[in-house]
């Protein structure tokens, strides 16, 4: 049995809904699928998921929020017709909108019961046309369906019970139909994954249901070797595994949430990402273990912006025992958690997430000056990481030179270059102005000769 996954693209309108009912009918290995809220049908569009959000800061501002609800609605309203099924569903979904907006009091609980409405919605709808066409299909709310998550709003973890829960739903005849997104907590609460999530969903009933494959459709044919919107004909990967996955997806590759790999990976479950406008491709297959390939050491470089380095200069810091123990606390008496720490003898770079950072970068060097008194506190804004990642590299010598030769040929000034311990990835850290310079080169350097 397959579970499907159908993302905010292949959701986007009625046409978009049509494409993903044909692929469901015309394959009864899928049992199960989980959905998405509409996402952009043209690039200025808006995803409805951002559309419920700017409803809720509407809301809590005590702004009028009548034009943001017909915003909304009117996204359905398009699918509802288009589809020819029950008009009344818009009229459900109106009042459940009402209902969260008059009844939730809590502005962060408010926000993710919102949230949920998206891919709810979408479920609801899709089940009913598969139905009519002909496709017998339930809709499960993820209540129903036993997906119990922690209750730290939009913040959810999933709750390990919620496995045994969803086998029960595999003697269901027909096609399982859930949003993903959200669970709902022990307290009654909503809960939502974070952006992206509805990938975590489509794991997470995977392996509830035993399935032998997640396909995962989305509206590319392949997982490229770097973001195509950045580098035109990237390579296509045709397998890569979780670990390549998780650390291209967590630097950059948002074709797949880097979370969605931890359900999966112990139960090796495989996941096949897939295009819902082209579905007879076979697409990339992302696998617990696969055959090296001789000549592509690299199989992948995402890149991702909005760093800080935070860097640290002390003369005979590495005789100093417990130097790096309290440097660490400082971050994490700021909450800031940690991405990279390339270190020589006397110094070492923090280099951490802006979002993460807020404005605490001045705070955090005053308690390192007052506490470690070293010679030196810098601190360097704006920086990309470029990340180079492949299970191949640890059998490859001259890949770190190749980067650097390229990047220098290039006139990218490299900030920073940290080795994972795992030896199949490299990050370099080069100013955010030159980032698209910068993976361009490295792209051409590794990929020059291959198609
Ligand atoms: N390496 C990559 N290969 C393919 N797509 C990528 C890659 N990196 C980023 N993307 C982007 O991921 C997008 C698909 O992910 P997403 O927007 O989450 O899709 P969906 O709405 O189907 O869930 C693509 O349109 C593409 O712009
Ligand atoms: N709709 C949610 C969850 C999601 O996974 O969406 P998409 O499949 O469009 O990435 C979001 O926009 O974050």
């Amino acid at each position: 049995m397959k579970v499907a996954k159908f993302g905010g693209s292949s959701l986007s309108s009625s046409t978009q809904l049509k494409k993903v009912s044909n692929i469901i009918q015309n394959d009864s290995d899928i049992g199960a699928v989980v959905v998405s809220a509409p996402g952009k049908r043209f690039e200025e569009d808006i995803k409805v998921t951002d559309l419920l959000i700017a409803l809720h800061a509407n809301k809590i501002t005590g702004l009028p929020y009548n034009e943001a609800l017909d915003a909304i609605l009117s996204r359905y309203e398009e699918i509802i017709t288009g589809l020819e099924i029950d008009f009344d569903l818009l009229d459900k979904f109106r009042k459940t909108i009402l209902s969260y907006l008059e009844n939730i009091t809590d502005n962060d609980r408010l926000l993710d019961a919102l949230k949920s409405c998206g891919e709810d919605f979408n479920a609801q709808m899709l089940a009913k046309y598969l139905s009519q066409e002909g496709t017998p299909a339930k809709y499960y709310s993820p209540e129903e369906a036993g997906i119990y998550v922690t209750d730290e709003a939009s913040n959810a973890k999933l709750l390990d019970e919620s496995y045994d829960n969803i086998s029960k739903l595999k003697s269901t005849e027909e096609v399982i139909v859930i949003p993903g997104f959200f669970g709902m907590s022990k307290n009654g609460n909503i809960v939502t994954f974070p952006r992206g999530g509805s990938d975590i969903s489509g794991a997470i009933v995977a392996r509830g249901l035993d399935a032998e494959i997640y396909e995962n459709y989305t509206d590319q044919s392949h997982i490229y070797s770097a973001h195509p919107g950045f580098i035109d004909n990237p390579h296509a990967i045709e397998e890569l595994t979780y670990r390549e996955m998780r650390e291209l997806s967590y630097s950059g590759f948002g074709i797949f949430h880097d979370e969605a790999l931890e359900p999966l990976y112990q139960v090796k479950i495989p996941v096949m990402i897939k295009n819902t406008n082209a579905p007879e491709i076979e697409g990339t297959k992302i696998v617990s273990k696969r055959e090296l390939i001789k000549d592509i050491p690299v199989i992948g470089i995402s890149c991702d912006v909005g760093f800080t380095a935070i860097s640290v200069k002390d003369y005979l810091m590495n005789r100093q025992v417990g130097y790096m123990r309290k440097l660490l606390q400082i971050f994490e008496n700021h909450r800031v958690s940690v991405e990279h720490m390339p270190s020589g003898i006397d110094n070492i770079s923090i280099i951490v997430r802006n979002k993460n950072l807020e404005d605490k970068a001045e705070l955090i060097t005053e308690d390192i000056n007052d506490q470690l008194e070293p010679e030196k506190v810098e601190t360097e804004g704006d920086l990309a990481l470029l990340v180079i990642v492949g299970e191949g590299m640890e059998y490859t010598v001259g890949l770190a030179n190749k980067a650097t030769k390229a990047l220098t040929e290039n006139d990218v000034n490299i900030r920073m270059m940290n080795q994972g311990a795992s030896e199949s990835s490299m990050v370099f850290a080069v100013k955010m102005s030159e980032y698209d310079k910068a993976l361009n080169a490295v792209y051409k350097e590794y990929f020059r000769n291959i198609d």
